[in-house]
């Protein structure tokens, strides 16, 4: 028998592998029952199926349109639920805890606090519930066995004009668990550099934040983004293949922004469903996280949206597995990469990668080792 370093990892591997996630709405990742239960609670009746089941199918399939902005309709829905504290407390605490079962040690989690303000809620009062959420699933998720430690990003729609005041938000609970900025929304039309007030003024506080960009729109996207708003992670970036030439010969020739991305070690928070369902990328086995990998970028795997897209981080590792053939090698080094890219402080970072994620890596790997085999009582081989 080989070690398992060189074959294709079990879902139940997969699954037990730790992991780690940059790039997770809270608003995009409800479990249907959920959202089903809270528009009960909320007396919102819009909702396009009143049943668990079928409201998650739905979800998936109305967001499968090939197009960013029928895929941003659906969260209407869900931040429609989101609008009082218990609400954003229950699922804060279920995001950790779903996050934990699948096995991620590690996860920023953004979302718009601007979107949860027609309950009459503040900012402040959004935000200290969100966390209150996160630690509650925290705990949860420690009850059950695992181990989690969340963070929230705080996101400003691009295109709205709250952004300075957004991250003002973000820099005055960067303490209390706010680990940093980003902004979202539809791409096309709306350029980072309309909120360049909110980056200059996060830069001179030495605070952190990603942008999504490169997803909907290409590389002009991507290049004001860290070029002119200077961001320390591309939310996506998905786009910088099109600065990248392969030859017929395999020989592969960057343009200058792509070299910059690779240069610089800028991390991509890469979200392979998510960029299927809106037309950023054809299939899985044509997504350029393949390519990316190869020539080392510094590539991340993320879900996005868990309730769009039906997925979960070991499910977006398993569909990378089978295009790509990766191995735990392959989820280390993706994992290991995200790690490196987060926006907690160096030697907690260096802390999760030496005594979390390689040993768990570590363990995984060996277990073949200790396999039982027919007739034998113990894991180990019995001794002649
Ligand atoms: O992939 C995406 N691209 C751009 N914006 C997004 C994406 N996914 C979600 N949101 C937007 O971010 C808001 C805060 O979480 C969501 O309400 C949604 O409008
Ligand atoms: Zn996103």
């Amino acid at each position: 028998m080989t070690s398992q370093t060189s074959r294709i990892p079990a879902p139940e591997q997969i699954r037990r592998a730790p992991k780690v996630l940059l790039h997770d709405h809270l608003d995009g990742g409800l479990r249907p029952g959920t959202v089903v239960e809270l528009a009960r609670d909320c007396g919102y009746t819009a909702l396009p199926e009143q049943e668990a089941d079928k409201l998650g199918l739905w979800f998936r399939e109305a967001a499968d349109s090939g197009s960013l902005e029928r895929y941003l309709e659906t969260f209407a829905h869900t931040c429609a639920v989101m609008q009082t504290r218990d609400a954003l407390v229950r699922v804060a605490a279920e995001c950790a805890e779903d996050l934990a079962e699948d096995g991620v040690v590690y996860a920023e989690v953004r979302y718009a606090p601007e979107q949860h303000l027609e309950g009459g809620l503040t900012l402040e009062q959004v935000v200290e519930a969100v966390n209150e959420g996160f630690r509650l699933g925290e705990l949860r998720a420690r009850e059950a066995g695992h181990r989690i430690r969340v963070g929230a990003l705080l996101t400003a729609m691009r295109h709205a004009a709250r952004a300075l005041e957004i991250a003002e938000l973000a820099n005055r609970y960067r303490d209390e668990g706010v680990a940093g900025f980003d902004i979202a929304g539809a791409e096309a039309g709306f350029p980072p550099t309309r909120h360049l007030d909110a980056f200059e003024y996060l830069k001179r506080e030495n605070n952190h934040f990603t942008i999504h960009a490169g997803e909907a729109f290409g590389l002009p996207s991507i290049w004001q983004a860290l070029q002119w708003c200077g961001a320390d992670r591309l939310g996506h970036g998905v786009r910088i293949i099109d600065d990248i030439e392969v030859a017929d010969d395999g020989s592969v020739t960057l343009g200058r922004l792509a070299a910059y991305v690779r240069d610089k070690r800028i991390p991509l928070e890469l979200c392979p469903t998510s960029n299927l369902q809106t037309g950023a990328a054809a299939s899985y086995a044509e997504h350029p996280i393949g390519l990316l990998r190869t020539l080392h970028f510094r590539a991340t795997v993320n879900t996005d949206n868990r309730l769009m897209s039906g997925t979960s981080m070991s499910r977006e590792f398993e569909l990378l597995t089978e295009a790509f053939g990766y191995t735990l090698d392959d989820m280390q080094w993706f994992t290991v990469n995200a790690m490196k890219s987060a926006f907690i402080p160096f030697d907690e970072r260096l802390a999760m990668i030496n005594d979390v994620i390689k040993p768990g890596y570590a363990e995984l790997k060996s277990a073949w080792l200790f396999r039982q085999t027919a007739g034998t009582s113990g894991n180990a081989p019995e001794e002649g």
